[in-house]
């Protein structure tokens, strides 16, 4: 039984697990101001403040219990100040769940035109219309404020993958330093919290350095960042080897960015807690459906008369009352129907799979499924 700081009366339990492969997945629950988070816990992203192509209440039946949106795009438009005068995120986009924004400097590496790293932050022009903005840790934290996040996030630099020692040692330490920043310019209330992001790349001595550095800092909780960065499954496993073990075991891990099935239960399997990914959303707007027999390109021409569901036993619409040949159909001639079934098929097989490990744990079974 340990308690997550901040995150009042928290009952997470750390079930630790017969089967040695297993022994460092856990189940449990944080208790936020704006409800409970069950993990191991995906959040679907929800860049701009909708998750592209579904209402939250429905969001909501697949089962998610917290959404991910971003400082970055939310900065740029409609303006941070503005959704606080609108009364924040929650009530702008009536998601009254927990919220966790990320801080945005990933998202200026990857969206941004023109941009500079100085001590101070990053200065970059919009990727919208080429003003100039600056984040810093001081200014990112102060926005997620003013959108009124659960979860707040640190302001790091992802150090890009590859990287060699040397650029990976000063791009972490330059992240401790904007920790600091962070942790410092955080209006600390109950029921809300703020996460630091370990960087390091592959480098276990960094990664070590890194933990140390957050860990004085005492977050509420401790991502794991410059993971699903191209450097693929394998060498992302042999961090995530140790990685998860360097943060404190009663608090909340994140891994930022991640994944596809496979790799989440390979990261629950070495630790981890959250999760946050495009995939299900992105891919089924693109015409892929993650199902138990595996990915279904719907726009394939074999669906074209097929006259079953995705799945059989999904409660999802698109599953319930509409067969593949419609989605196969509608993909193909780009209604925005076909969008929203995909998706929502999409984010509850996610869901399922989330509750299925969450049980698999509780029960003490292994969970090698590949659902
Ligand atoms: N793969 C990712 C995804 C999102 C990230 N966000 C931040 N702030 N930092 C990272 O290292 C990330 C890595
Ligand atoms: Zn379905």
């Amino acid at each position: 039984e340990v308690s997550i700081t901040k995150f009042p009366a928290d009952e997470r339990k750390i079930i630790a697990k017969a089967h040695d492969k297993y022994k460092k997945a856990r189940a449990g629950i944080i208790n936020t101001r704006h409800g409970q988070i069950h993990t191991p816990a995906f959040m679907p992203v929800g860049t701009k403040g909708t998750v592209k192509a579904m209402l939250p209440e429905s969001v909501q039946t697949t089962g998610a219990d917290i959404i991910l949106g971003n400082t970055y795009h939310l900065m740029l438009q409609p303006g941070a100040k503005r959704v606080f005068k609108l009364g924040g995120l929650h009530k702008f986009m009536n998601w009254s769940k927990p919220l966790l924004t990320d801080s945005g400097g990933f998202q200026v590496m990857s969206l941004s035109k023109l941009r500079k790293i100085t001590e101070e932050g990053v200065i970059f022009n919009s990727h919208i219309d080429g003003s100039k903005f600056m984040l810093s840790p001081e200014s990112s934290t102060e926005i997620q404020y003013l959108l009124g996040s659960t979860i707040t996030m640190a302001f790091d630099e992802c150090t890009p993958y590859p990287s060699t020692y040397e650029q990976a040692k000063s791009s972490m330490e330059l992240t401790s330093r904007w920790a600091k920043r962070s942790r410092k310019a955080f209006y600390s209330r109950d029921g809300y919290g703020q996460f630091g992001i370990i960087q390091g790349s592959i480098y276990n001595d960094l990664r070590l350095k890194s933990a140390l550095d957050l860990i004085e800092l005492d977050f509420e909780g401790y991502a794991i960042g410059g993971l699903a960065v191209g450097e693929g499954q394998e060498l992302m496993f042999k961090v995530l080897d140790y990685a998860p073990d360097l943060l404190p075991i009663n608090k909340p891990r994140y891994l930022m960015g991640v994944g596809k099935p496979a790799d989440i239960i390979g990261a629950v399997q070495r630790g981890i807690d959250m999760f946050d990914c495009v995939i299900p959303t992105r891919s089924g707007r693109n015409g892929q459906a993650f199902t138990k027999y595996g990915v279904v390109n719907i726009r394939n021409s074999k669906y074209k008369e097929d006259n079953t569901p995705l799945e059989e036993d999904c409660l999802c619409p698109a599953c319930k009352n509409y067969t593949k040949a419609y989605l196969h159909y509608l993909v193909k001639v780009k209604e925005i129907l076909g969008a929203m079934l995909m998706t929502w098929h999409n984010l509850m097989y996610f869901q399922k799979l989330m509750l299925r490990i969450r049980e698999y744990i509780a029960q003490g079974k292994d969970f090698d499924f590949i659902s």
